[in-house]
């Protein structure tokens, strides 16, 4: 036998992207070069097929136990450079997921199949508006008889001006007869089109970045001057420009040769001015990295990162991923935004693994934002981030002036100003006087206004006056949502529609009414009051076509638009200087959620909002309606007063403890039989109390277990329980623990009943 080979077989570690915390042994066989490069992609068999696994290292053949040689390795060079693979252990271990998700995570899907599909035509056919009413009163005049086509024009409007036929028929449930009316009165057209899968591709150019004031050129340096690894928390208030010092860093970064970076924001539909500002100063070696991209083009995009054509990633959290070698910075836009945690196995939160990859990298990290999070401020705290401070707006402007407006006294003189028997008034307790004042003038001088309401829909409910009963999914523990446009009661959490009923299926009279206020409400109200306003609204429901939030953005962006109308997405980094107005309708909202963040969230919620008036040289205001004006996320936020509300609520945060003084798994038990369900979690946590005892652990506090807030989602069953310590190893070891082996989901009972435990370490929410 030639060489040493048969003595010392040749084994590599293999991950393959199954739900199991283990990898795999497989043998190296002659002819294949020996070694296999850490973060190759290799193909195995695997319970009788050929998978794609990924290399991670050679492995040590356990006794006894004959193994299975792989068929070969695919890539020349390894998919996935070191400190990916590194970034990939450490999510696996701190998240308590299986490494061969984690790893599936990080790859573009064709990457990961044996072989390659032949790529579908990407035309559909689309409805376009012709003929723009954007008024009210001009649509009341048009379709004054036409009911079914005056809601396929606002369905349209809503979304863009354009839509997908199929999707349109469905979201205004009606026939193709409507639309070809419309055709024939030349309201809209319909076309054959392609898809438009990349809007950045070919933009309009965007002015030149100015240059940076005394504040920013200190940021950049101070960042620049940084050590590898080295955490920097931008606190820049709301237009303060921290976009211009991405900008700067990063251009002195990719000056140095053979250096890249990486920029993670919220959501690229959402922000796709900051991105432009990006491409308008890095153009081609900028690739954006988003949700749109079909899986060829992402395939493309992943290709040109790593053979570095491209030196700049752009993206929302698996940006992250890029495959660039060299990272010499990575910015988190926003970071306190909640969207950067991965909602699925592995629940990373994309700010922490920046921090971890840029370690391994030698790569300088940003965070940004106006508002941090709790973490990230302590993080500061301690002396792990270094804080640099942007105090005042870019180019002179300042941070506009926000007037309270306390609704409950508002509903108090409304109802004691009225006459005995007026009819009640749908405008009362919505919009005040001073809100709608506010909103006249900017309609007279031409200026823009925001809305802000944190509920899409019409009404929140339907309730019956006679018994109270209150329609609620049949999947879900959470009440239908009333819509108006198309008519349906619909669950915000599983989609579940319908019809809206006449009379209560509770006690069978017509008592029935609508409870609470969402976007649709209104957005009907504004338009009867501003009926030649030009309004839109950009919520869930009229944002589901590809790229309708960039086009309605656009359109604010051109004039187009006197009054945007929005849920939290309209909070996002807008940048719009003839915005002199922004309301909130309702600032309370998300305030009393039985979440530990509910504050938090909601301070930062009317920060960023209030942070989209007075960008420019007009100036602007504020307007915020509250029935809790005493509550501390209101009163900071009234005076722009962050550092007010991060000292009230890190003392809220010390006792009972929450983070970031304790890390927190939240353990979620769930299935489709309730009783097995609660027994499960029960018996979960008596598990992991008994393991604390065992081994004398001390420092682990459990709280529960008690049902989800929301105790039903999609038809199964939810309870948890929070497992708290303030010693981050042990909380791994325990997760992983806890992950791995409890007994949940083990029995014949809970197979049927499908029930599944889920850690979800640093959660961002509770519900
Ligand atoms: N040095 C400067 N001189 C003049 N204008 C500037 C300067 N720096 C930035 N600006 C302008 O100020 C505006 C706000 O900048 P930017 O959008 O980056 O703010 P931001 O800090 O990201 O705010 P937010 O957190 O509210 O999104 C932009 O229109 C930008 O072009
Ligand atoms: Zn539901």
């Amino acid at each position: 036998m030639p060489g040493t080979d048969s003595d010392t077989p040749r084994c590599i570690e293999v991950a393959l992207a199954v739900p199991l915390f283990r990898t795999f042994t497989y043998t190296v066989p002659a002819g294949i070069a020996w070694p296999v490069a850490v973060g190759s992609r290799v193909l195995v068999p695997f319970r009788n097929r050929a998978e794609i696994g990924i290399c991670l290292g050679p492995g040590t053949a356990p006794e006894g136990v004959r193994l299975k040689p792989i068929v070969s390795v695919v890539d020349s060079e390894p998919s996935l450079p070191g400190p990916l693979i590194d970034t990939a252990q450490w999510i696996a271990d701190w998240y308590a997921a299986p490494i061969g998700l984690t790893l599936r995570g990080m790859l573009p899907t064709l990457l990961l199949q044996t072989k390659t599909p032949t790529p579908r035509a990407k035309t559909q056919r689309v409805v376009r508006v012709v003929q723009e009413l954007p008024s009210l009163l001009q649509r009341e005049q048009t379709f004054a008889r036409a009911r079914q086509q005056r809601v396929v024009y606002d369905l349209l409007e809503a979304q863009g001006g354009v839509a997908p036929v199929d999707a349109l028929l469905v979201q205004a449930n009606c026939t193709a007869g409507v639309i070809v009316a419309m055709v024939k009165r030349g309201i809209v057209e319909v076309k054959q089109e392609v898809v438009e899968r990349d809007p950045f591709a070919n933009r309009a150019g965007v002015a030149p970045p100015p240059e940076p004031s005394a504040s920013q050129r200190a940021a950049i340096a101070a960042i620049l001057a940084g050590d590898p690894g080295q955490v920097f928390l931008l606190h820049g208030i709301t237009g303060s420009g921290k976009t211009l010092v991405y900008i700067e860093v990063l251009r002195a970064v990719l000056q140095q040769p053979g250096r890249t970076a990486i920029v993670l924001v919220p959501e690229i539909a959402l922000t796709s001015q900051t991105v432009d500002r990006f491409r308008g100063a890095f153009g081609d070696s900028v690739a954006v990295l988003h949700s749109a991209l079909s899986d060829g083009e992402r395939l493309d995009a992943w290709q040109s990162l790593r053979r570095g054509e491209r030196r700049i990633a752009v993206g929302a959290r698996s940006a992250l991923f890029a495959p660039l070698e060299r990272v010499g910075v990575v910015i988190v836009d926003e970071e306190h935004e909640g969207s950067y945690k991965q909602a699925e196995t592995p629940r990373y939160h994309a700010r922490e693994a920046a921090i971890v990859r840029a370690r391994a990298e030698g790569a300088l990290v940003v965070l940004g934002s106006a508002t941090p999070s709790l973490e990230s401020w302590e993080r500061a705290n301690r002396g792990q981030a270094t804080r640099l401070t942007l105090p005042d707006r870019a180019g002179g402007a300042s941070l506009p002036p926000v007037q309270l407006v306390d609704m409950r006294a508002v509903t108090k003189i409304e109802r004691a100003g009225r006459a005995p028997h007026a009819p009640y008034d749908p405008m009362l307790g919505v919009l005040s006087p001073a809100l709608l004042k506010a909103i006249e003038s900017r309609m007279v001088r031409g200026e823009q206004t925001l809305l802000l309401l944190n509920r899409r829909g019409y009404a929140a409910y339907l309730q019956c006056h006679a018994c109270g009963d209150v329609q609620v999914c049949p999947h879900c523990s959470i009440s239908l949502t009333y819509h108006r446009v198309p008519e349906a009661l619909i669950c915000h959490y599983c989609q579940y529609q319908a019809v809206v009923p006449t009379h209560c299926a509770h006690c069978g009279t017509e008592s029935i009414r609508r409870r609470g206020m969402g976007t649709q409400q209104v957005e009907r109200l504004v338009a009867e009051r501003f009926p030649e306003a030009r309004i839109a609204r950009m919520d869930v429901d009229t944002t589901s076509g590809k790229w309708a939030h960039t086009q309605i953005l656009d359109r604010v962006g051109r004039g187009e638009v006197d009054i945007l109308l929005g849920t939290q997405m309209i909070a996002k980094g807008l940048d719009f200087p003839n915005v002199t107005l922004v309301g909130v309708v309702d600032a309370d909202t998300g305030l009393n959620l039985p979440d530990f963040r509910a504050s938090e969230r909601t301070f930062q919620l009317l920060s960023q909002v209030a942070g989209r008036a007075g960008r420019g040289p007009k100036g602007g205001e504020v307007i915020v309606q509250t029935r809790m004006p005493d509550a501390h996320a209101v009163r900071h936020a009234l005076t722009h007063d962050y550092l007010g509300f991060v000292q009230e609520e890190l003392e809220a945060r010390q006792v009972p403890a929450y983070p970031p003084f304790v890390g927190i798994a939240n353990v979620v038990v769930s299935g489709t039989h309730q009783h097995l369900v609660a027994e499960a979690a029960i018996a979960a946590a008596v598990w992991v109390r008994a393991l604390l005892e065992r081994h004398a652990i001390a420092g682990v506090s459990i709280v529960g277990p008690a049902p989800c807030p929301i105790d039903r989602i999609k038809d199964r069953w939810r309870w948890h329980f929070l497992v708290k310590t303030a010693q981050p190893r042990l909380l791994t070891r325990l997760a992983r623990y806890v992950a791995e082996r409890a007994p949940v989901g083990t029995d014949a009972a809970h197979r049927t009943a499908d029930v599944r435990l889920v850690v979800d370490r640093d959660p961002v929410s509770l519900l």
